[in-house]
């Protein structure tokens, strides 16, 4: 006990108080690459191979060729990946065993800026500190307090004002974004910090600002650990430990400041002005030779290793196991190892806010971003509008004489009722958008997936639906000149509204089930084409194959129709010539119940819909892969 003190103590360095300790100790991680539609068990690839080593205070980079699988052991240590994968292997936190369902003091900040475009820098900040600080510890000042802290600590004052951005909005740089994303996570004070490839997508000099921000949180009770791509020297420098993969094993892991000397032994010579890191790659990429004699095979390490004897690139892992530094890190690994007992566990995962607290917020952000964005908002109300008036214009003023009497009205009625479903199409691209926003921020323990739901439904979905319908509707209904009836008016919307409501949580299913775009839009257009053609008003379905008829059953369509047409047929008279035609005689002769339970039974049909497929959506956020 008294040692491991001591070595903390000589570690901390020039660092103002040093972060924690990771260890981690014959990591083996492997993914099985089952077939799509495949029910068969897929062959397993390897792709971390019995790693150990130490990550210590300061910071410590991951480096490596593209596929060394530095994002794999970052996430692994951070435990992101399926722990079905990890087939051997321990991770430690001082000293501590560290598994899935403990709530680790650490934060990871991923590669892509995850963030919420229509809000500002600072209201971003709110959100993470409204949710992930408790209420307990921090009142709404000191949450304040501690967004106004990471505001001036990733030096974001200038822009804490500006809105992210968005594609249809100029929003701030891609170094602020970068800053803001750290920042989300700073919030909760971790101690462990891991980012993938915090500095991709950056120019140089932003990069190295990056950095050396990161170095400066680094000194101050964070242990930083990053995964990153051909750093320049000025970013190498601040490295306190390089961690180099290749192939999924580890090939060198020391200070920073001493890899260059560990090549140099093993025989690579590294020209003068060459960056390090660049020379490191062509090491791996067997592009610099040794100058020392190398065995003839190179030896496997691990069964799982095919050696590779043209380019002898398992040699360099064979080489380091055979240094002093290798010998330092089992050293320092045995000093922290701690053996398992019940007390080590650290405690299990919890939200820091209750769950109508975390409704409250998600809502209030909901809310927000709905009111901010032109396509949802301005753009959604003025499409309706146009519709409502295209819709009005075609079918203006119906006469009461037939045939165009009914034939104008079952037209406009399904001109309504197509524009409700296929409106939804569009939503499909938006739901998948928000949905990697979604993942994220529940598998960063912002809030629960109900709190998200729940939100999604009142803030965004119903009002999103229902408000410019009450403009379509109004507008259609007056120019058509359909029944002048308060009731029958009523009625109409709300038959539009639960067939545009059925429709939008349908879409809202697929897209929650679906991960990308094209397989949303396709997964969607299926139903939605059936639903159309098996309503019953374009084909006969007696004529129809049969066994396809209990498509009627399920059809949106057919529901908002059936209830549109006794809406507005039931006791109207039409002429012809000189013979009257009421309405309740088409309705009888294409076999629709008009009775006052035969109206209603399409609006609870649609109703019932919506429920299933909301139930539906929200049972496949829940199981919404989460790992990485
Ligand atoms: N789910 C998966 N299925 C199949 N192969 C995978 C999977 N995840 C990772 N791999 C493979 O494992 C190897 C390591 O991946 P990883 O992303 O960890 O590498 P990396 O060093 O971070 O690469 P890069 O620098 O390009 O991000 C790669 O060959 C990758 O293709």
């Amino acid at each position: 006990m008294e040692a491991s003190a001591q070595s903390r103590k000589e570690q901390a360095g020039d660092f103002e108080s040093p972060g924690p300790t990771l260890t981690f100790s014959n990591i083996s991680y492997a993914v099985n690459l089952k077939k799509t539609f495949s029910i068969k068990k897929g062959e397993e690839k390897w792709i971390l191979q019995n790693v150990s080593g130490i990550m210590k205070p300061g910071m410590n980079a991951l480096l490596g060729p593209t596929g060394s699988g530095k994002t794999s052991l970052l996430d692994v240590l951070a435990h992101r990946k399926n722990p079905k994968g990890i087939k051997s292997g321990q991770v430690q936190l001082n000293g501590q065993f560290v598994d899935s369902s403990s709530h680790q003091p650490s934060a990871y900040v991923v590669q892509d800026d995850i963030l919420m475009g229509t809000l500002s820098v600072r209201e971003n900040l709110e959100f993470s500190a409204n949710l992930r600080l408790s209420k307990k510890e921090y009142n709404a000042e000191e949450r304040q307090k501690k967004v106004n802290e990471v505001i001036q600590e990733l030096g974001l004052q200038d822009c804490a004002s500006t809105k992210i951005g968005t594609e249809f909005l100029r929003g701030i740089s891609g170094g602020e974004r970068k800053r803001c994303s750290i920042g989300m996570e700073l919030i909760t004070s971790p101690s462990l910090l891991f980012l993938d490839e915090p500095t991709t997508g950056l120019d140089a000099n932003t990069a190295n600002s990056i950095m050396h921000l990161l170095y400066m949180l680094s000194r101050n009770s964070r242990t930083i650990i990053f995964s990153i791509h051909q750093p320049r020297y000025s970013i190498f420098r601040l490295f306190d430990s390089l961690t180099l993969m290749n192939k999924g094993q580890i090939i060198y892991q020391g200070p920073g400041a001493e890899a260059l000397d560990y090549f140099t032994e093993i025989g690579f010579k590294c020209e003068p002005y060459n960056n390090p890191s660049d020379f490191f790659l062509d090491v791996i990429n067997g592009a610099v030779t040794s100058s020392l004699e190398t065995p003839n095979s190179a030896p496997a390490i691990t069964t799982y290793v095919t050696v590779d004897s043209s380019s002898d690139k398992n040699h360099l892992v064979h080489r380091y196991e055979q240094s002093r530094y290798y010998d330092k890190v089992k050293k320092e690994l045995k000093q922290f190892y701690k053996p398992r007992n019940s007390m080590s566990k650290v405690k299990t995962k919890s939200y820091p806010t209750s769950f109508w607290n975390q409704l409250y917020i998600v809502g209030g952000r909901t809310m927000k971003n709905f009111l901010r964005n032109p396509q949802t908002s301005v753009v959604q109300v003025f499409m309706m509008i146009f519709f409502g008036i295209l819709n009005g214009l075609i079918f203006f003023q119906i006469p009461n004489t037939m045939p165009e009497a009914l034939q104008n009205r079952i037209g406009a009625f399904f001109f309504l009722i197509i524009n409700q479903v296929f409106g939804n199409l569009s939503a499909v691209e938006l739901f998948i958008k928000e949905k990697v926003l979604f993942i994220h921020e529940n598998s960063s323990g912002y809030y629960r997936t109900s709190a998200y739901f729940l939100s999604k439904i009142l803030i965004d979905l119903i009002p999103n639906r229902i408000i410019p319908i009450f403009g379509l509707a109004a507008i259609s209904y007056f120019m058509i000149g359909l029944k002048e009836d308060v009731t029958s008016f009523f009625l109409f919307i709300l038959t539009i509204s639960l067939t545009s409501l059925a429709a939008v949580s349908l879409a809202f299913f697929v897209s929650a089930s679906a991960n990308t775009f094209a397989a949303a839009n396709a997964l969607i257009a299926i139903p939605y084409v059936l639903m159309m053609v098996f309503g019953g008003f374009l084909v006969n379905l007696n004529g129809m194959l049969n066994w396809l008829s209990w498509l009627k059953w399920i059809s949106i369509f057919r529901y908002g129709l059936d209830a549109l047409a006794i809406n507005e047929l039931k006791g109207q008279i039409f002429y012809s010539n000189l013979t009257l035609f009421y309405g309740e005689a088409y309705l009888d002769q294409q076999g629709i119940n008009h009775s006052t339970w035969g109206f209603w039974q399409n609006e609870v049909a649609l109703f019932c819909m919506t429920i299933v497929f909301m139930f539906l959506a929200f049972v496949q956020l829940l199981t919404v892969n989460k790992w990485k």
